[in-house]
């Protein structure tokens, strides 16, 4: 099997197994993986529960369709996380629900969203900004997320939902899934004295898994 064909599976396993366990809903989400010669994209208005491996979009270096079904519209979106981070492999948006919930509180610190609960969510996910609103498929998304995402690898969209990089697409969806816990857990506390970790315990975590 070569490399993309493997590609287009693992897409298609990963988008089922999101879809089945409720992190994403109807035809919300979107998926990307870069390859040597492009990019393999979610088709717009595709349930990620059902997604065809046949039919993904693929784009070449240019950014131009060149096969599957008409790409997502978060498209550009997707390319200004792989322009800013070179190590990025693959890209994951989800609409996933206490993700999506903290993205629309008021209180929150715009440069960094979700305070560090667990180590583990500073190991995945790290500092978390939120993007001002911006309508879906709104071109001006693609350079608010890239003006971002050379410091950090995932990025919330305000009332909206995540976007997260990672160096593979295991490395994307493993980062999503522990956002989405960490923003339930933060949400779970409200109300409570809660103990994150300290900016040395952070730090100390920085140095032993960098980015
Ligand atoms: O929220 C939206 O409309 C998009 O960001 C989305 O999640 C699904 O869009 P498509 O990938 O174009 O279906
Ligand atoms: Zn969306």
């Amino acid at each position: 099997m070569s490399e993309e064909s493997r590609l287009r599976e693992e897409i298609c396993r990963y988008g089922r197994s999101i879809f089945e366990r409720g992190l994403t809903f109807g035809s919300s989400g979107n998926i990307s993986v870069m390859l040597e010669d492009g990019w393999l994209m979610t088709p717009t208005n595709a349930s990620l529960g059902s997604l065809d491996p046949a039919r993904l979009s693929k784009l070449d270096l240019e950014g131009r369709h060149v096969g599957g079904d008409k790409p997502t519209k978060e498209t550009f979106l997707h390319q200004g996380m792989y322009r800013r981070r070179s190590n990025a492999r693959a890209v994951v948006h989800l609409h996933s629900t206490h993700s999506v919930a903290v993205s629309v509180l008021d209180d929150i610190d715009p440069e960094d969203v979700i305070p560090p609960l667990t180590a583990y969510y500073v190991m995945r996910v790290g500092k978390l900004p939120l993007v001002p609103y911006y309508r879906p498929g709104d071109p001006a998304l693609g350079p608010a997320v890239e003006a971002l995402a050379d410091r950090h690898r995932a990025v919330l969209l305000a009332n909206h939902g995540p976007v997260v990089a990672g160096t593979s697409l295991d490395a994307a969806v493993y980062a999503t899934e522990e956002l989405e816990e960490t923003a339930k857990l933060h949400l779970m506390l409200q109300g409570r004295r809660t103990r994150p970790l300290t900016p040395e315990q952070v730090a100390d975590l920085r140095a032993h898994f960098p980015d």
